[in-house]
Formats: C-alpha cells, structure tokens, sequence
C-alpha cells in the first residue's frame, strides 16, 4: 500500500514555489556558492536523462529541441548536447537570434557545436508526414519567466504539436502554462512529461495546468533545501508529509470517548441519505462514536439503515445543543441534505447554539446546504462557529459565500489557490474548495492543492463522504487544517483503491485500506513474544 499511494515520495512536506520564489531560490543558491551554469547543467541533464528514458534504445532516435530566448531555453541547449554525446539526432530550434542570448543560455549555446535552426523551420517540420517526425520535442522555450501570452510562431507551434500527437517533454512548465497559477496565456503545450527543478510550482497542480504536464519529475539540481525554506513558502503539495505528524493514531489504552463523538444534522427522512453519507465517512476516519441528530419524524428512516451509528432524535421543544452537550458531542458536520428553508436555518442555529450545561462545539464542518444559509442568511451562524471551523465548498458554493471571489466574478483574476486564501482570511475559518485540485487554505495563509483525485472521484454523494471524514478528523481533536488537508487526500485514497465505477457509498469502506497505509501497525498493542526455553 506504500507503493500504491506513493507515500515514501511524499515522506516531507512539498513546498510550492511560485516562478518569482522560484527565481529567488535559485539567485540564493547562486549566492551560497553553486555557479548558476552548475544548477542549468543539472537542469539539462535532468531533461536529457529523461528523454532518453523515453526513448529507450531504439535506432536512428531523433529529438526536435525547442529553445527559447531565456534560461529555459538554456537547459534545453545543455539538453540537446547531452542527447547528441548518447547518439540521439538532435536538432536545435532558436526563438530570436543566437547572438541575443545573454548569461548562462549564451554559455549554454556556446558549448552546442551543432547548429541552430530558426524556430520557423521547426513549425515546417510539425507539418511534415509522421515519417519525418522527430519522436521526441523538447519544449525548452518558456519557463519561470513567462511573461505575456504566447504570440506569432512560439504559438502556431505550440498549437500545430497540440493538434498532432507528438510526444512532448516539458523542461520546467509547458511553455505557455503559467506556473503560479496554473491557467493558459495564449496557448499552451500539452507534454507527456515535464521536468521541474527543485520543488513543484501551484500551476503544476492546479487545473488545466495538471492535465498539461503529463507525468511530473521534480528533479533536484543542487538548490540548498535552506534556498526555498527561507522563503517560508506556505503552500505545499498535499500530500501526507504535510500532515502526518498531526494525523491521529488511536493509542491502544484508549477508548471511544478519546476517538472523539461527532454529530451529524440529518434533514427530512426523505433526504437523509447524505447526512448518513456523511456519517459512515465520518465513523470510518476514525471517530469513537457518530450520532444522527435528526426531526423525530426522520428517526425511523434513518434507524433502519443504521447500524454503528447512533439515531438522536431531538424532541419538540428540545434545543439540540443541549442534547449534544450531555452526549459530549463535541464536533458537528452539518449541511449534507439539510435543505436550505427556514426550518433547516433553525435547526441549524439550534446545533451551533451555546448548551445550558455542558461543553458546546469544539469543531465544525459546514457543507452543502449549510454553506448556502451561511451565505444567505449567515446571521446568528457565522458567529457561533468554533476556532475549528472547516467550510467544504463547491465552486458555485463558494461563489455564493465570496461573490466577488468565484470564478465567473467579473474581473476575477486571481488563481484558485489565492481566491481560496482570500476567503479563508476572510471567513476567518479554514476552506476547502473542491475540485480534482481541490484547494484547502487556512486564514493564516497556509494553503495545499490535492494532487491525488481521480476522475471517477466526481460522483453524486462523494462530496458528502468527505465532509463527514473532515467532521471525523476533527472529532478525533485534528487542527481544522491539517485535518481538511488529510481529509481531502485519504478521499482521492480511497478513490483510487476503489477504481473506475466508484460510487460514493464505497468510499468509507475503502478508509481502512488508506488508514492501514497511513499508521501502519501504530495502534495494535506491543507485541507479546512466547520465547522457548534458552539453555543455561
Ligand atoms: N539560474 C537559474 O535561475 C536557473 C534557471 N533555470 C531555467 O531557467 C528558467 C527561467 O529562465 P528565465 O528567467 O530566463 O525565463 P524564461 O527562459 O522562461 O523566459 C524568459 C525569456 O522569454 C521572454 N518571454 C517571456 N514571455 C514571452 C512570450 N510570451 N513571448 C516571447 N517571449 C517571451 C522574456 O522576454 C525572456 O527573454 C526556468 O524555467 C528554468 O528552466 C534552470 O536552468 C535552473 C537554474
Ligand atoms: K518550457
């Protein structure tokens, strides 16, 4: 299960670095010490090494090098050199003039004794019959410093590849993806391969960014890790090392009450199935205990499909707060199928109100149609959310909680990773917004793009079971956001132990699989040995 979910790779936090941070790293690598020739030299031979993985051993191997007018196009002159010492035909294709390369590119082109063809003939050779193909191209003619949209003959390139089924490899994005943001200037390159240096960038992960990189390999070239921790980057690939260490391991002395007990709020009988989704994601995550707080006349519903989760029925006249403090119901998930009337908006306000006796909430997770009353009809809510907050919107729930910071919001230009941040600072509460890059950012600014979703993930219910495993995370005292962020990944887990075909009831039962991956044999008491005799 290591090797399933990659874990070993994933063992430390995976910093994301804009292309501007990026650039600073390496001018402070430069600075301690390591020639900026040094790191492009490993650039290019990260490149060179993985096209010669790509194109095994076959004969009369042909690479078309695509060379921009900065640095990217540097690394792809080292490449091309490289390939050409390993008997590949390499042909160099230049945007601009030799002569206007500057710094460690010119150095770069200086060590290329073939020649240099203009960009122009590479566009002719696109057009030529598969016969003629190279079976590689190099996309080496933008990276970091992207600067506008693709133009004139960079872009009827890129387009005519993109339009072919030509194997492309990306040196660092592919040209015309921004890193920081992971959105299209002009046009992009579609890769089969990109090769990254040091650490990811956001638009590596976020959407369409992630469907234009192909297979990503980070490639170290040397970066000291202090370069890119002086940066004090904030947001990190999510991944398990950035959560672990706060991932709770139920201790073998323990019992159910330390496992935490969560509530979830039903809405009417008729639409009950997402709460009990919830529930069962909830419970599987690890919780001690799971109750249905749910109208008497939902009760019978949900207690015959029921098992390990507890039915409560809250009494007319009965403030559900109150029941959940002599419960010791310390987290509530509310919103899966809970209807956006006034009568839902009470019922919710009853949950989060403060008990008469007792502890109130310690923990959150507002989903679906909770989300919609806090946006509509937010008051007496937003005020009664606990520090442990988590808000699990979908784009259109997230552009009715932060108008001006969805994604059809006029002028919006901001990516999904600082509209996400933007709302949580706003909110004051840790969001999830969802998607196959689903995004979790804290109010301190912290953020995390999931790189794990499958497609088949994006199915009716399957954002309800998420929801109840954040509920169950906190329930088990996780901190809001590294619970959201485990939260989200053992969902992609899960999917992906699951397969095509996933339905979202299937879910919580492949959690244990994920789990078992995550705490290994952590839980099980120390072993006990029956040693035979020894001889004297
Ligand atoms: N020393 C370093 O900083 C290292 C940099 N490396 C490579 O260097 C790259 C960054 O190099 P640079 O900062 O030189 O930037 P790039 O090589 O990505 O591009 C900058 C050049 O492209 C031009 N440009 C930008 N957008 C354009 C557009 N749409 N149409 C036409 N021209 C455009 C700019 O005017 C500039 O001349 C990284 O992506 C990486 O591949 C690696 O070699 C590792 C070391
Ligand atoms: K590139």
């Amino acid at each position: 299960m290591q090797e399933l979910f990659g874990l070993d790779d994933w063992a430390a936090p995976v910093p994301l670095l804009t292309p501007r941070e990026m650039g600073q790293a390496d001018a402070a690598a430069i600075a301690a010490g390591t020639p900026g020739t040094v790191l492009m030299a490993r650039a290019g031979r990260a490149v060179a090494d993985a096209v010669l993985r790509r194109l095994g051993h076959r004969q009369g191997r042909r690479a078309a090098v695509l060379c921009g007018p900065g640095n990217n196009g540097g690394d792809g002159f080292v490449a091309a050199r490289l390939l050409a010492e390993e008997g590949v035909e390499a042909t160099v294709y230049l945007l601009g003039a030799r002569g206007d390369l500057g710094g460690d590119a010119a150095d770069a082109a200086r060590q290329w004794l073939g020649e240099v063809h203009p960009l122009q003939a590479a566009l002719d050779l696109a057009g030529l019959d598969e016969a003629s193909q190279p079976h590689v191209w190099i996309d080496a003619l933008f990276g970091a410093g992207l600067s506008r949209p693709l133009e004139g003959v960079a872009r009827r390139l890129v387009e005519a590849l993109d339009a072919s089924d030509a194997d492309i490899v990306a040196v660092d994005v592919p040209s015309g993806l921004d890193g920081a943001t992971g959105e299209v200037r002009g046009a992009a390159a579609r890769a089969v391969e990109t090769v990254t240096f040091a650490t990811l960038k956001p638009g590596h992960l976020l959407y369409p960014g992630r469907a234009l990189c192909g297979a990503l390999t980070v490639a170290d070239i040397g970066i000291p890790e202090a370069a890119v921790t002086g940066l004090a980057p904030k947001a990190f690939a999510n991944a398990p090392g950035l959560w672990r260490g706060a991932f709770p391991v139920p201790e073998a002395a323990g019992h159910k009450y330390t496992r935490g007990h969560l509530g979830v709020l039903s809405g009417p009988a008729v639409q009950s199935g997402a709460a009990r989704l919830a529930a069962r994601g909830a419970l599987r995550a690890g919780a001690g205990l799971v109750s249905m707080i749910c109208a008497p006349s939902a009760a019978m519903v949900l207690a015959s499909h029921l098992t390990a989760v507890m039915v409560k029925p809250v009494r007319a006249g009965e403030a559900a707060a109150n029941l959940m403090a002599r419960h010791r119901i310390s987290t509530l998930v509310a919103g899966p199928g809970l209807g956006t009337d006034e009568s839902a908006r009470e019922r919710l306000l009853a949950a989060l109100a403060a008990p008469a006796e007792g502890e109130g909430l310690t923990g959150l997770v507002l989903d679906a149609d909770a989300l919609t009353l806090l946006a509509e009809r937010g008051e007496g809510i937003a005020d009664r959310m606990p520090p442990r907050t988590v808000l699990t919107p979908h784009e259109g729930e997230f552009a009715r909680l932060v108008p001006d910071l969805g994604l059809q919001a006029a002028g919006q230009r901001l990516s999904r990773l600082d509209r996400a941040r933007t709302a949580a600072e706003r909110l004051g509460s840790v969001v999830l917004l969802k998607g196959p890059d689903t995004v979790v950012a804290a109010p301190d600014g912290r953020t995390a793009i999931a790189a794990n979703a499958p497609a088949w993930l994006a199915t009716a219910g399957s954002g309800d079971v998420l929801a109840g495993i954040v509920g169950g995370l906190l329930a088990q005292g996780m901190p809001a956001f590294e619970a959201a962020c485990a939260a989200a990944w053992m969902h992609g887990a899960a999917a992906e132990v699951c397969g095509p075909g996933l339905i979202a009831e299937d879910l919580p039962e492949a959690l244990p699989q994920v789990a078992a991956a995550l705490i290994g044999d952590a839980g099980l008491p120390p072993p006990i040995h029956l040693a035979p005799a020894s001889e004297p």
